[in-house]
């Protein structure tokens, strides 16, 4: 078995129970703390490592997730891939509380969260066209369904700063820019899974219609209730997933993206900076 799934749970979604050999790990990452310590484990023969994005007990808002910590984390515990499980709201009719929505583009209004484990002395352009992986996205949307969960397919997630809900403007304004969901946390995690190489799919699970319904204001109570019934769909469709991943893994064209996207001579490369991101570049460097 060469995967390694990393699985990234959102509100509502703070424990994976079942794992054998079950184990929360402390990881320190050269960018600090992640948002509480992993767990892992194996579920059906694959080996997991879960980290609940805002830490048990849901402590860490949004804008003060430490993101570069959190994707550094599941790649030093040597993730191959990530599954992202996310709490949205709906800006399309059509999505409806309780239904999956497998993302597969963003447009990103946040603001001022470091964005990038690159930086002076050493640049990197990762191309992010497609942000997800095709393969891991197909494969949990398929065991969501298998789940018995309604499932959409494709849709472009809005990531909003927050920590309030949008204004009905703005809410309005975001369905004519396309998105179909909105959120506070895929990024800059998408982004970031891209830079440190790791396939990164997102499962988000709709909780309410944001501000643009005003039948259906967003309101904080009924968002946890959904999101409990949702986040027993999720833990089905991840043993669903690891159920069906193939016994070998094939590898994919994310696991090689650096291979083009480091632009710095070596000669010149920061040295400092080259180490605190060494559990990203030693596929690329050898070291
Ligand atoms: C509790 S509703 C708002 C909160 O839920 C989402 O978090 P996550 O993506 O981690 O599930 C949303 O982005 C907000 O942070
Ligand atoms: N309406 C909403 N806006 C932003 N993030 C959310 N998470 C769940 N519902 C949301």
């Amino acid at each position: 078995m060469n995967w390694k799934l990393g699985i990234i749970g959102g509100s509502g979604l703070y424990a994976l129970p079942g794992l054998e050999g079950a184990e929360w790990v402390t990881v320190e990452t050269p960018f600090g703390a992640p948002s509480d310590a992993v767990l892992t484990g194996t579920l059906h023969g694959v080996p997991l490592a879960f980290l609940p994005r805002h830490g048990r007990g849901h402590r860490v808002p949004p804008g003060d997730l430490n993101a570069r910590a959190n994707i550094m984390a599941l790649k030093i515990l040597g993730c191959t891939d990530l599954l992202s499980v996310s709490a949205v709201g709906s800006l399309d009719a059509d999505m409806a509380p309780g239904d999956f929505v497998v993302v597969d583009q963003f447009i990103d209004r946040t603001r001022g969260r470091p964005g990038s484990f690159f930086g002076p002395g050493l640049v990197a352009h990762v191309p992010l066209a497609d942000p997800v992986c095709p393969r891991l996205s197909a494969m949990a949307a398929a065991a969501a369904r298998a789940a018995g969960v309604r499932v959409h397919d494709a849709a472009t997630y809005l990531a909003m700063e927050g920590p309030q809900f949008s204004t009905r403007a703005e809410s309005r304004l975001y369905r004519q820019w396309g998105a179909q969901v909105i959120g506070m946390t895929a990024m800059p995690e998408a982004r970031l899974a891209r830079e440190a190489e790791l396939p990164y799919a997102l499962v988000a699970m709709v909780t309410d219609y944001d501000s643009w319904r005003e039948a259906d204001d967003v309101d904080i109570a009924s968002i946890l209730r959904v999101m409990a019934a949702n986040a027993d769909a999720a833990r089905t469709m991840v043993a669903g997933l690891v159920q069906a991943l193939p016994g070998v893994r094939a590898a994919s064209p994310i696991d090689t993206v650096l291979d083009v996207a480091l632009i710095t001579d070596p000669a010149v490369r920061d040295a400092a900076l080259v180490a605190r991101l060494a559990p990203i570049l030693r596929r690329v460097t050898g070291g």
